[in-house]
């Protein structure tokens, strides 16, 4: 067995990283923000969180990306509790503006984490991560130069080119215009299909969730339990128009909103 393969087998390699939620639990001094969260994200899939307001979403992302750690409760990447950020893991947050440097341009900004790849390398991953996105001609502008669609495809080349094995984003694309963000949505299906990245995505647009989905966790109200696993088993490639006509679609999207106005989510 080469050492490719070994490490192909052993998770390590090219394939998408799987994580397991184990009983995970967060306390803020008195507060109480998730508790007893179980949950699985499957290798190769997109998951997505969708919960009511201060449930403990973006908690739960700081815990699984190694930068905040549970008070109870652990969370395993390909196997391996997670306490630090794990290799083979990149995010992307809702603001770019803050997420870019206003003084690198675009392809600097997204070479920014490889600094330690050979150069030849890294040249090779910035200009594949560009074309993923499309940003192709638009290597030389400054983010400040370009459109908040343009700069959030900025951060997710950034992403894209540390060859992730798990992409998380946390309501990655709350701050752009509806048009765009359909956009968005749909560029990012195609990435992960493509790539085969597990993604696991923080939202709070119940239609989103359903469009991008293979399956959806529900959080209930603080303190934070998962009140449902919903599998989406609508057909990809999605298409905003063929997909969100779909009945199932609606019958997912209204059983979702149900959930998360009703009493159902109650913790
Ligand atoms: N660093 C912190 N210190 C103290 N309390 C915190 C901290 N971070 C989060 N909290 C509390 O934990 C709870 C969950 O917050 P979190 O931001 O994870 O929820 P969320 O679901 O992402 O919220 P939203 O939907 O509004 O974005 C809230 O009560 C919040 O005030």
């Amino acid at each position: 067995m080469t050492e490719a393969q070994h490490l192909r087998d052993r998770g390590d390699a090219d394939s998408p990283a799987e994580l397991d939620l184990d009983g995970v639990s967060k306390a803020y001094g008195d507060t109480l923000a998730v508790r007893d969260i179980t949950a699985y994200v499957p290798a190769g899939k997109v998951s997505v969180i969708v919960g009511p307001s201060g449930c403990g979403k973006s908690t739960l992302l700081r815990i699984i990306s190694g930068l905040d750690s549970p008070s109870d409760g652990s969370v395993s990447f390909n196997g391996v509790v997670v306490d630090g950020v794990p290799d083979g893991l990149a995010m992307v947050f809702q603001d770019y503006s803050r997420s870019l440097f206003p003084w690198m341009r675009v392809d600097s900004n997204i070479a920014f984490p490889l600094k330690r790849v050979p150069r030849e390398e890294r040249a090779a991953r910035v200009q594949e991560a560009i074309d993923a996105v499309g940003l192709n001609g638009k290597e030389k502008l400054y983010p400040w130069q370009m459109s908040g669609g343009m700069q959030q495809r900025v951060a997710i080349a950034r992403a894209l080119a540390c060859h992730p094995k798990l992409l998380l984003m946390d309501e990655p694309y709350a701050s752009v215009d509806a048009q765009t963000r359909a956009e968005l949505e749909d560029l990012l299906l195609k990435i992960q299909a493509e790539k085969n990245i597990t993604v696991l995505v923080v939202t709070h647009d119940i239609d989103e969730s359903v469009y991008l989905a293979d399956h959806i966790i529900v959080l209930s109200k603080p303190p934070s339990v998962v009140a449902e696993t919903i599998e989406v088993d609508l057909a990809r490639p999605r298409d905003h128009v063929v997909t969100k006509t779909d009945p199932r679609f609606v019958e997912i999207r209204g059983h979702v909103t149900r959930m998360l106005r009703g009493a159902s989510v109650s913790a």
